[in-house]
């Protein structure tokens, strides 16, 4: 970006900045050839003539934004193939794949479910025959495909879907069926009129038996006409709060007959006679679920990343209100209450990207375990996996509403880019497992875990310190990094000890388990919230400072005051676990306030430099805001003018309405 566009209060502010932004970027991408390589495609694709809108997509009408984002996904399919085809990309990461359609369309692809869930549920739950078949199938988009589970009338209890497959073994086939208006397929991304497969999440039987649900591989369109195959129902869903483009969609089974082979047989198998062979562990059905789980929270950091970057530039370059008498109006970025909302989102960016890539690398050794047999550590990565991604979605929408909130009027602005991230990120909560249903499902491992500390078993890893603070009632409290990570750990095991009790306590004579459960239900979520905030705390500090040591001083340090802040952040914040569960002080506390803006105050001169390193280019950023050249008030002015009411001085409205409406009003 050439400097000399770019306005005067952020050439100030990069001049100040102490470190070097290009280590910066360097670390985030992993490397310098990653950086090159991901910087290259972003070119090839943001500079290619055809993705660039006349008229911005928010003014298109909802089919004409489908087919737009139809179009430019398809250039970008085009690009990258032809880029891929070119040359081996080692070190181009897939989640670079989803970074850069942001830079395409400003919503969701529509083909995302098609990489991100049906791809790999094709090459984890398929066989290696139908690996074969299906797999450089849907790579090389020769069909696309979604993934259809959620139902009308169930989401998240998935043993409760209803559409079924039935085997016919004098054919060889499935039936598949939708029995009720609730059975209908509903929210599956690009299945309305853009996947021409997909996968079908159905409740088996065979033989009259009923064996639970299981994944078919299902073509629902016409290769050649894309026309809906006969026995077929398909359809969009309609416009939502975020997602407009994602083309969600339902669909409906009648008497719709599949080949036995198409059942993902890696794990559980119907054989021609219509036996059925069970899995060695049948959640493995739910493999996807799990792995989407994982990665979720690289897009989280990738969201919050834009975001940040938006509202911090924004707040450099905005000026508003006089601190002083007869002093230049202040850069709001210099008002502390500012830089309390911008920069932990900042360092919750970083926070997410380290404990992403560890719960991910978790993710391998936990599969490639599960590969050879061994499903020990299963359950310990769902209890993971379920708690970060609900409580790291949450934590991220709260923090994009904040940097919406933190750029005034002008973050209400869809051209800010702000309310479309927001959408993104709100989603999250929901999708793929809703916050509740899911901080449960650790709750559920928290029960377990405590039995084994009651029973003086040894723990699994991500729960050991259960059994280090289940006797103390409050633990020693130190005003160090350690310290409050003590007292996280503290603070969940009160929780998770406490939320025990509860339920023995509402399992009275004649009260099912399952009642006691349900009653403690608000305890086990806040236990599971503990836990999890435990866990981003050690996780994120021990690999920052791990990374640290890798950079210069410079940066080290940088990287070092995000993440105190982190801490320290989630310390006053849970300041009320910490009396309960330590010995912190009130003296303590204030101790921690002042540790905090002293935080505030030593990122300040760096904040610019911060979100740069997150090196989002202006056409993956889409905001009048946050562009590098801060040219704020120019972008606003200029997208405003893009808007349809202003090519005609006076609207057609005027004379049908307004001034029937005057001219009655003077009669
Ligand atoms: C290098 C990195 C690469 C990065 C690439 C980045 C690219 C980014 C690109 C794209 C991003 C992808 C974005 C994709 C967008 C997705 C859009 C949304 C898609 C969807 O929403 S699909 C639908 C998702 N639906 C759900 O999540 C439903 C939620 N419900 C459930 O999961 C389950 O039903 C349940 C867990 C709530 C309950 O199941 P149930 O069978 O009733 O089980 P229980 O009786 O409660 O428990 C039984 C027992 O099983 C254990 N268990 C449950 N689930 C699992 C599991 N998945 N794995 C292992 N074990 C499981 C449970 O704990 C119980 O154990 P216990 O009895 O206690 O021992
Ligand atoms: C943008 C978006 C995209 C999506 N894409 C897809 C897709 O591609 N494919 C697909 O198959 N699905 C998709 N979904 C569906 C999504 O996975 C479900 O909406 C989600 O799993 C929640 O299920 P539900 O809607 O049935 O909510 P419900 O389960 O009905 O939840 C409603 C309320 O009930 C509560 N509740 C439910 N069960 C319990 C319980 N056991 N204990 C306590 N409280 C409970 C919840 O906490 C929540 O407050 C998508 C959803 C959205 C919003």
């Amino acid at each position: 970006m050439a400097e000399h566009n770019v306005c005067v209060e952020l050439v100030r502010e990069r001049q100040k900045c102490t470190f070097e932004v290009q280590e910066l970027i360097h670390l985030i991408d992993g490397g310098i050839t990653a950086t090159e390589e991901r910087r290259e495609v972003e070119n090839v694709v943001c500079t290619d003539p055809r993705i660039k809108d006349v008229v911005p997509e928010e003014y298109l009408s909802h089919k004409e934004r489908y087919e737009n984002a139809i179009r430019k996904n398809c250039i970008l399919q085009e690009i990258l193939k032809k880029y891929t085809e070119k040359r081996t990309w080692d070190n181009f990461r897939p989640s670079n794949k989803y970074r850069i359609s942001s830079g395409v369309v400003k919503d969701i692809s529509p083909f995302m479910l098609h990489t991100g869930m049906f791809i790999p549920t094709l090459v984890n739950q398929s066989d290696d025959e139908q690996k074969a078949k299906w797999v450089p199938k849907a790579m090389s988009m020769e069909i696309i495909g979604t993934y259809a589970q959620t139902e009308l009338g169930h989401g998240s209890f998935i043993r409760g879907l209803e559409t079924t497959a039935t085997y016919d073994p004098n054919t060889e086939e499935f039936v598949l069926n939708t029995p009720n208006l609730t059975s209908y397929k509903w929210w599956p991304g690009g299945l309305a009129h853009t996947a021409n497969h997909c996968i079908v999440v159905a409740q088996l039987y065979s033989k009259g038996q009923h064996y639970g649900v299981h994944p078919f591989f299902v073509q629902i369109r016409d290769i050649e006409t894309h026309v809906p195959l006969p026995g077929i129902k398909v359809g969009e869903i309609g416009p939502k709060l975020g997602f407009q483009t994602a083309n969600n969609g339902f669909l409906g089974f009648e008497n719709f007959r599949i080949p036995r082979r198409n059942m993902l047989m890696k794990n559980a198998q119907v054989l021609k006679d219509g036996t059925y062979i069970k899995s060695k562990n049948d959640k493995l059905t739910y493999g996807t679920m799990v792995f989407v789980r994982v990665i979720i929270l690289f897009d989280l950091a990738f969201e919050l990343s834009r975001a940040a970057t938006i509202a911090v530039r924004y707040s450099a370059v905005r000026h508003q209100s006089q601190l002083k008498a007869n002093e230049p109006e202040l850069q709001i970025i210099d008002y502390v209450t500012q830089q309390h909302k911008l920069f932990i989102g900042v360092s919750t960016s970083h926070v997410f990207r380290v404990v992403g890539l560890w719960l991910w690398n978790t993710y391998v050794k936990v599969n490639a375990d599960i590969g050879k047999g061994n499903m020990d550590q299963l359950p310990e990565l769902h209890a993971l996996a379920c708690c970060l991604k609900a409580v790291c979605s949450r934590d991220a929408a709260a923090r994009v509403e904040e940097f919406r909130l933190a750029c005034g009027g002008h973050g209400f602005m869809t051209s800010s880019n702000l309310p479309i991230i927001n959408g993104i990120v709100s989603a999250s909560i929901t999708y793929e497992g809703e916050f509740s249903v899911l901080m449960l499902q650790t709750a559920r491992f928290l029960m377990k875990a405590w039995n084994g500390v009651l029973a003086r078993k040894t723990l699994t890893p991500t729960v050991s310190y259960l059994s280090k603070f289940s006797n103390s009632d409050r633990v020693q409290w130190a005003n160090t990094t350690a310290g409050i990570i003590s007292g996280f750990q503290a603070a969940a095991a009160g929780k998770t000890k406490e939320a025990y009790a509860a339920i023995q306590s509402y399992l009275k004579p004649g009260t099912d388990y399952e009642d006691a459960w349900n009653s403690a239900s608000v305890q086990l979520v806040s236990a599971s919230e503990a836990h999890c905030r435990a866990i981003l705390c050690e996780i994120s500090w021990s690999e920052m400072q791990r990374l640290s040591k890798t950079v210069s001083p410079n940066l080290g340090k940088v990287l070092l005051e995000l993440a105190e802040l982190y801490l320290t952040y989630w310390s006053l914040e849970k300041r009320g676990d910490l009396l309960m569960y330590t010995t912190i002080s009130t003296a303590d506390i204030a101790k921690l306030q002042a540790r905090y803006e002293e935080l505030l105050a030593l990122i300040r001169p760096n904040a610019v430099g911060i979100v740069d390193g997150f090196d989002i280019r202006d056409e993956i950023l889409n905001s009048t805001l946050g562009a590098y050249d801060g040219r704020v008030y120019e972008r606003l002015m200029e997208e405003a003018k893009k808007s349809p009411l202003n090519a005609e001085p006076v609207n057609e409205s005027f004379h049908k309405y307004i001034k029937p409406l005057m001219l009655k009003a003077k009669l």
